[in-house]
C-alpha cells in the first residue's frame, strides 16, 4: 500500500475507473445498515453515477481519535487495492463530519448475519470459505506493512455475489509508520474479546501478530455465534485473556468440528507472539482444503436472507428491548466487576441469565468498553504483574 498521495488527500480517489463526487448532495442518503463507535453506515443512491453505494458518517465529535489518523485512515482505504478488503471510493468532510464513500456490501457484516439466522455458529466449509478470504485480506495488508487491528465478525462483510472483504479501517495502523502512529501502535486499540494479550499489556508494542490472534477469535467466533469471554465485562474480559490459557476449540465440547480446525485456531490463539504464524504460512494449513467458493457463501449465507436494513433495523429493536431489560447498566456492572476483583478473582459470581441476555447484544457496549479498559490499564496490568506469583 503506497503512502497517502494528493489524489487521496483531495477525496477524489475514484474507484479503478469511475469519479465518485466529493459533495454531499450527490448521494442521497438512504436507510441506516450499520453504526460504530463514532460512525453511522448508510445504503445511498450516488446520483451522477446512478450506483448504490455505502457511506459511512464518521462524526468528529464522538470520535475521540485524532482528526488527522481518521482523515488519513480513509485516504488509506482509498488506496486500497485487493478483492478482500473494502476500498473507499472517495471522502470528504462537511462540517463536523467525514464521508467515506465505500462500495455497498448488500450481505452486511458476518456478525449480522449470524445473528439473524446462525446464532449458534456456521458450519466448517462456511467458516473455512470465510477466514480464507479474511487471510487473503490479512496477507496483503500485512504484505504492505499494514495491521488491521480490529479483526472481528462484525468487521467481515459480504457482497451480493459472497464476496467476502475484511471492512472498519478505523483502528488499522501502518507498521513503517513514526511519530504519531508509530506511537498508536503503543496504545490501547481494538475490541476488548478480540484482542492480543501483548495489545493489553502494552510493555512492548506490538506488529501484525496481533491480527493473527484476533483471527483465531474470529474463528472461534465464527464457530459458536460468539466470541470467547463476550459474556464478562471488560476487566474480566482482560483478566482472562491475560492470565487464562488461550481460549480454543474443544476437543470433547466441539465434537462437530474437525482436526484440522482445532489445530488452525491453536496455531493462532499462542500467547507468545513470535510463535503465531504469518497470514501466508495459515493459509497453507489443510483447514482450507474445504474452503469453496463465493458462489457457496452466496447460496448458503444469502439465499433467502431479508434486506440488510431489515435485518439491521430488527436487530437493533432487539438489541433496545434486551438493554432495556437488563437489570443494571454496564457502568455499574463494570464498577462492581472492579470491586470483585480487587477482592480476589475467585469470589467472582455472575447472574448467569444476564450474563446470557448480554451476550446475544449487539457490540454496542464495546465504547465503553474501550473507554473503560483505556482508563484502567495502568492499574490492571500493574495488579496482574503483582499478582502473578500467587494466581497463576
Ligand atoms: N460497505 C459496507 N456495506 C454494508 N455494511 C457496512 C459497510 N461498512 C460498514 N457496514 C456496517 O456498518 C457497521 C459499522 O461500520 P464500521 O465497523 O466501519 O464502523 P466503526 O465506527 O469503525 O465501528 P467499530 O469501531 O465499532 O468496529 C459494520 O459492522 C457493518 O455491519
Amino acid at each position: 500500500m503506497a503512502g497517502p498521495n494528493e489524489k487521496a488527500a483531495a477525496g477524489g480517489g475514484g474507484g479503478e475507473r469511475r469519479k465518485y463526487p466529493i459533495h454531499m448532495e450527490d448521494y442521497e442518503l438512504y436507510e441506516e445498515i450499520g453504526q460504530g463507535v463514532s460512525a453511522i453506515v448508510y445504503r445511498a443512491l450516488c446520483k451522477p453515477l446512478d450506483e448504490i453505494v455505502a457511506v459511512k458518517v464518521v462524526d468528529f465529535e464522538r470520535t475521540n481519535s485524532d482528526l488527522n489518523n481518521i482523515v488519513r485512515e480513509a485516504q488509506t482505504m482509498i488506496l486500497i487495492d485487493h478483492p478482500n478488503v473494502v476500498k473507499a471510493h472517495c471522502s470528504f468532510a462537511k462540517d463536523q463530519t467525514l464521508w467515506v464513500v465505500m462500495p455497498y456490501m448488500a450481505g452486511g457484516s458476518c456478525l449480522h448475519i449470524m445473528k439473524s439466522v446462525h446464532p449458534t455458529g456456521f458450519e466448517e466449509p462456511i467458516i473455512a470459505t470465510i477466514l480464507r478470504e479474511v487471510l487473503k485480506g490479512l496477507e496483503y495488508l500485512h504484505h504492505h506493512g499494514s495491521i488491521h487491528r480490529d479483526v472481528k465478525a462484525g468487521n467481515i462483510l459480504v457482497d451480493s455475489r459472497g464476496g467476502i472483504k475484511l471492512g472498519d479501517f478505523g483502528v488499522s495502523a501502518c507498521l513503517f509508520d513514526s511519530g504519531d502512529r508509530q506511537r498508536a501502535r503503543n496504545t490501547f486499540v481494538g475490541t476488548p474479546c478480540w484482542m492480543a494479550p501483548e495489545v493489553m499489556e502494552q510493555l512492548h508494542g506490538y506488529d501484525f501478530r496481533a491480527d493473527i490472534w484476533s483471527f483465531g477469535i474470529t474463528a472461534l467466533e465464527l464457530a459458536h455465534g460468539h466470541a470467547p469471554f463476550s459474556k464478562y465485562p471488560p476487566m474480566k474480559v482482560l483478566l482472562m485473556t491475560l492470565q487464562n490459557a488461550p481460549p480454543g476449540l474443544d476437543y470433547e465440547r466441539d465434537k462437530k468440528f474437525t482436526r484440522n480446525f482445532k489445530q488452525m485456531v491453536a496455531m493462532c490463539l499462542v500467547k507468545d507472539p513470535s510463535k503465531r504464524p504469518s497470514a501466508k504460512k495459515l493459509l497453507k494449513q489443510p483447514f482450507f482444503k474445504q474452503a469453496r467458493s463465493t458462489d457457496f457463501i452466496a447460496r448458503k449465507l444469502l439465499e433467502g436472507l431479508p434486506g440488510l436494513g431489515v435485518r439491521y433495523q430488527a436487530l437493533k429493536e432487539k438489541d433496545q428491548h434486551l438493554m432495556a431489560q437488563k437489570k443494571m447498566s454496564d457502568g455499574k456492572k463494570e464498577e462492581i466487576s472492579q470491586d470483585e476483583y480487587k477482592r480476589g478473582i475467585s469470589s467472582w459470581t455472575f447472574d448467569m441469565d444476564d450474563l446470557r441476555s448480554q451476550a446475544s447484544l449487539n457490540v454496542k457496549t464495546v465504547p465503553y468498553a474501550k473507554i473503560q479498559i483505556y482508563l484502567s490499564m495502568t492499574w490492571t496490568v500493574y495488579r496482574i504483574k503483582h499478582q502473578k506469583g500467587h494466581t497463576c
